[in-house]
């Protein structure tokens, strides 16, 4: 079928992603769809034996996950989505179906069986569409498919299995492998849709949304079969089982009846565009990654039906694979090597190699308050302003300038005014000011990075190196002083921040909660103006709480208090919810244990947990915020959602909900089991 735009037409639609695989997210974010992610609570134990073909199991599962979340969705979290998108991949060989390992010893056995074989791979998919009702029911309506991608493994030595196994990589992975890592080093040949074996068929997707939002007529190979479900409370009863003029069709793929597609043989070739391809592009065709992940994506090929692609390679040439795989490469680094620089490579590099003289620009301007100065006395010139900051004009005017081609500031016949975001973000009374964290990035970071080359020889912080040097540092007047600037650095993210982390789920059935590590209490604050029935006591170290008098008068509200406490040592507060914000990615393995067992201790069943870091993407790629501090955080680690969930499960909280917030501060929301 002809593929028309159709991401878009989801804008504006709470779309759930009912699912806990990182790669599922990471396929569709790339995309560009926008979505929650509310991983489903189904348990993956139907019955095998009662399903014909394995691709009936894996729909069944996945219909299972989406409508458990879907029926979950209003009455837990109050609010009924629009559409639930649910999967399984599953692998299968020798008529066996290969789920996760549970051990070392279950990967061994899978990935044994799969060397030297061709498999299947099969994605099941159920998108549950709800229409709310005026009676308060939900109509569900129901549309699975599935998709088959065939993957052949070489022979593999017991020692590439075993290195294998001990790299980690197979445990949350169907058949015990990740195509998109170091399990692409197993594949010999691919027949279909690649991502269709990282978990998420995309393609086959986007045809089933375009049938759903363009109302396409189906193809002549299409069958349609919807199933409608009306669903009283929690009690879902199918009462229909029909195609329906608002679903119009079912891929060939589609459920239970369809045959198994056929093996295509056609030769007809196009390079295939996945989400590596996408990434390879972001990041630039550089490192050694972007090129061995551009080689496995243009190694793949697609054939007319635009579902079954194959490598270039077939079992009677000598390995016209490697062959071609190198052509490609040699030739794209002798291009890289030989022509021109392109404009946009060395505008990255230049962005990149100045961004330092930005950062100490916007610092020093900061620190000057020319923010403030000119938000208070619009329109004044170099000198005027060099007057009023006690600088020179000469400098004064070159720091202005490069502020108006950084966009802080704008300029009119030589005289200057704040932009928007100076304004808001930068003038050290703003609501959302982010003063207390440049000044921060100023005094504390700015030494640090440039004692980056040690650190990294070293492989730990040098803060006691740089600080220990300046003895004033270790005076109790000037620790103090260094204490208030990093609550003031912690106050001004979270005063950013906080909004979005608070509005992040629904709280509403925790009426107390405790701040861990809350310091000046500005989380706790917009906790309570998001939820009007909770209380919140910010825990913190005694001397923070002493010095958060300092910060109260900006939070006028008696529904949050303070207790003073070491959560290492003291008892915690008593509370239904608990929030961990801005904690984990700073402590090391040890105290990160020692505090969420405590925390487990005072949890009963539940209870919620509500995290908040950036959370990094699963392939570790980025956001750069997350990855550049790590350069100098001096214990603990950056972690992606799936790191913490599975972190914060092994201490028995479930993770609800994960919100990546497009602000400072991502947010993750748990319920003790
Ligand atoms: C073959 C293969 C599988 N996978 C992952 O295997 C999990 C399958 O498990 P699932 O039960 O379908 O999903 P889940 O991870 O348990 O998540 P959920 O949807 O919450 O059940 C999914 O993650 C897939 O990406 C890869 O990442 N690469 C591969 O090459």
């Amino acid at each position: 079928m002809v593929l028309n735009p159709v991401i878009s037409k989801l804008a504006g639609k709470l779309v759930v992603l009912a699912s806990a695989s990182p790669r599922r997210l990471e396929i569709l974010r790339n995309v560009g769809l926008r979505f929650e992610v509310v991983p489903s609570w189904f348990k993956e134990t139907l019955d095998k034996s009662l399903f014909k073909a394995p691709y009936e199991y894996a729909v069944e599962t996945a219909k299972q996950k989406a409508l458990e979340v879907a029926r979950r969705m209003p009455i837990k979290h109050l609010k009924t989505p629009d559409i639930v998108i649910g999967a399984d991949t599953i692998v299968t060989v020798d008529g066996l179906i290969l789920e996760k390992p549970v051990d070392k010893h279950d990967a061994y056995r899978m990935l044994s069986s799969l060397s030297g074989k061709e498999h299947s791979v099969y994605t099941g998919v159920a998108i549950v569409l709800c229409h709310e009702k005026e009676n308060e029911e939900v109509d569900y309506q129901l549309i699975q498919f599935y998709e088959e991608t065939k993957v052949k493994f070489a022979d593999l030595s017991e020692d590439m299995l075993w290195e294998y196994i001990n790299s980690g990589e197979p445990m949350d992975k169907a058949g015990g492998y990740g195509i998109q890592a170091l399990g692409g080093m197993l594949v010999e040949y691919v027949h279909g849709d690649f991502l269709n074996v990282v978990g998420f068929p995309l393609n086959h997707f986007c045809k089933q949304l375009s049938l759903i939002y363009n109302h396409c007529t189906s193809s002549s190979d299409q069958k349609s079969e919807s199933v409608h479900l009306s669903v009283n409370g929690t009690h879902p009863t199918p009462v229909l089982s029909q195609p329906t003029p608002s679903v119009p069709a079912q891929s060939s793929h589609g459920s239970s009846s369809i045959p198994k597609p056929s093996s295509s043989s056609s030769s007809q070739t196009h390079h295939t565009h996945c989400s590596l391809a996408h990434k390879v592009k972001r990041k630039g065709s550089d490192s050694e990654v972007s090129q061995s992940s551009w080689m496995l994506v243009n190694s793949l090929s697609k054939h007319t039906d635009g579902r079954e692609a194959k490598l270039c390679n077939s079992e009677n040439t000598t390995s016209p694979l490697i062959t071609r795989s190198e052509q490609l490469i040699e030739r794209d680094v002798t291009e890289h090597e030989d022509s021109e620089p392109r404009k946009e490579d060395l505008e990255r590099i230049s962005e990149l190699i100045d961004g330092f003289k930005a950062s100490k620009a916007l610092f020093t301007a900061s620190r000057l308050r020319v923010f403030d100065l000119l938000h208070r006395m619009p329109g004044l010139d170099a000198a005027q302003v060099g007057q009023e900051v006690k600088a020179s004009v000469k400098g004064t005017e070159c720091l202005l300038e490069a502020c108006v081609s950084l966009g802080l500031l704008k300029s009119k016949d030589r005289t200057y005014e704040n932009t928007d975001l100076a304004t808001s973000l930068l003038r050290s009374d703003s609501c959302f000011s982010l003063h207390g964290h440049i000044q921060h990035c100023d005094d504390t970071l700015w030494p640090l990075f440039s004692h980056l080359e040690s650190a990294v020889e070293e492989g730990h912080s040098q803060r006691e190196k740089v600080f220990s040097r300046k003895p004033k540092e270790d005076t109790f007047h000037n620790s103090q002083e260094a204490k208030l600037r990093f609550m003031n650095a912690m106050h001004s993210v979270a005063k950013v921040a906080g909004k979005s982390v608070a509005t992040a789920f629904d709280l509403s059935r925790y009426k107390t909660a405790c701040d861990l590590g809350g310091c000046t209490g500005t989380m706790a604050c917009e906790l309570t103006k998001a939820h009007p029935e909770m209380s919140v006591t910010v825990f913190d170290l005694p001397a923070v709480v002493e010095l958060s008098e300092r910060f109260r008068p900006l939070q006028s509200n008696n529904r949050v208090s303070f207790v003073a406490g070491d959560f290492f040592q003291d008892e915690l507060p008593k509370a239904d919810l608990y929030i961990l914000a801005r904690i984990l990615h700073d402590l090391t393995d040890e105290k990160l244990h020692i505090l969420l067992s405590k925390i487990a201790d005072v949890c009963k069943p539940g209870c919620g947990l509500l995290l908040s870091e950036i959370f990094l993407d699963e392939d570790r790629s980025g956001p750069s915020r997350g990855l550049l501090q790590a350069l100098s955080m001096s214990e603990g680690k950056q972690r992606s959602a799936t790191e913490y969930s599975l972190l914060l499960k092994s201490h028995g909280f479930n993770t609800a909900q994960i919100r990546h917030t497009d602000n400072l501060l991502d947010a993750m929301f748990c319920i003790k089991a």
